[in-house]
């Protein structure tokens, strides 16, 4: 059972993955990216031919989805069914249905399930959780709970920078996209109360770190 569980929650770009990995390896702690689950359950719908707009198809394939994600931050990998695709899940095509996928009712009460076991079943004295709905309906009960804003121009900037070969102009009307439609399903943009708002608009990588690594440390329980 992991003692302090961190929840972060935030928009597309906003650092959750990549500061959360830093700030779990630097607390020796574990990492939970609960993203990449909802982009292997729309990988899998791709590679099964099923009709992503298709709710019930969609809600069909999550009793059986044989899904392993490495919690290690320095071990991180993406299993279905045994075949590693933790870069596949990236690719546009899947980035493009995944809030699709998300959407669907029973999609979302089987991967909190399976969130909630993962962080309860690893050794590590402390996990961060990653996502949009973490510090809400996965782990509203979490000692800390963070969310992880940046302005849009710096979300969008960072995210163009990392796919390098995608336009600028393009790759800001998928966050937009994405962000709005996911927003129909959670909000991630406003701070639930207790929820603690980090800003990284003016800050630096590491300085995010520290930022997050010095909420968690300052939490009563930590
Ligand atoms: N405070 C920051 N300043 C500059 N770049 C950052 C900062 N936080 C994260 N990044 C970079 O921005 C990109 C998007 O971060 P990522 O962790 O993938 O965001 P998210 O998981 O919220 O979508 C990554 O390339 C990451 O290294
Ligand atoms: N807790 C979560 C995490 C992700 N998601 C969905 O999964 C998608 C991919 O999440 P992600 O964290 O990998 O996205 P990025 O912000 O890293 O691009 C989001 O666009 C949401 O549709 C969700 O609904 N709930």
């Amino acid at each position: 059972m992991s003692d302090i569980i961190v929840a972060v929650d935030g928009p597309a770009g906003s650092g959750k993955s990549s500061v959360s990995k830093e700030a779990a390896r630097r607390l020796g702690f574990a990492y939970l990216d609960t993203g990449a689950a909802y982009r292997a359950l729309a990988w899998h719908c791709l590679d099964e031919g099923v009709d992503t707009a298709d709710a019930a198809a969609v809600a069909a394939r999550i009793d059986d989805f044989d899904y392993a994600i490495g919690m290690e931050p320095d071990r991180y990998f993406v299993r279905v069914g045994g075949e590693e695709i933790t870069a596949d899940i990236r690719e546009p095509r899947v980035t493009a249905v995944v809030s699709q996928v998300a959407r669907v009712p029973e999609v979302r009460a089987g991967l909190t399930a399976l969130f909630r076991r993962l962080v309860s079943e690893h050794p590590k004295p402390g996990v961060i959780v990653e996502g949009r709905d973490i510090t809400t309906v996965v782990a509203p009960d979490a000692p800390v709970r963070v969310l992880l804003t940046a302005s849009p121009e710096a979300r969008m900037s960072r995210r163009s920078a990392e796919l390098g070969s995608e336009s600028t102009e393009s790759t800001a009307q998928q966050l937009a996209s994405r962000d709005a439609q996911d927003m129909r399903v959670v909000d991630f943009m406003n701070a639930a109360e207790g929820v603690t708002t980090l800003d990284s608009t003016e800050l630096d990588f590491e300085q995010t770190v520290e930022a997050l690594i010095t909420i968690v440390r300052a939490a009563p329980t930590a």
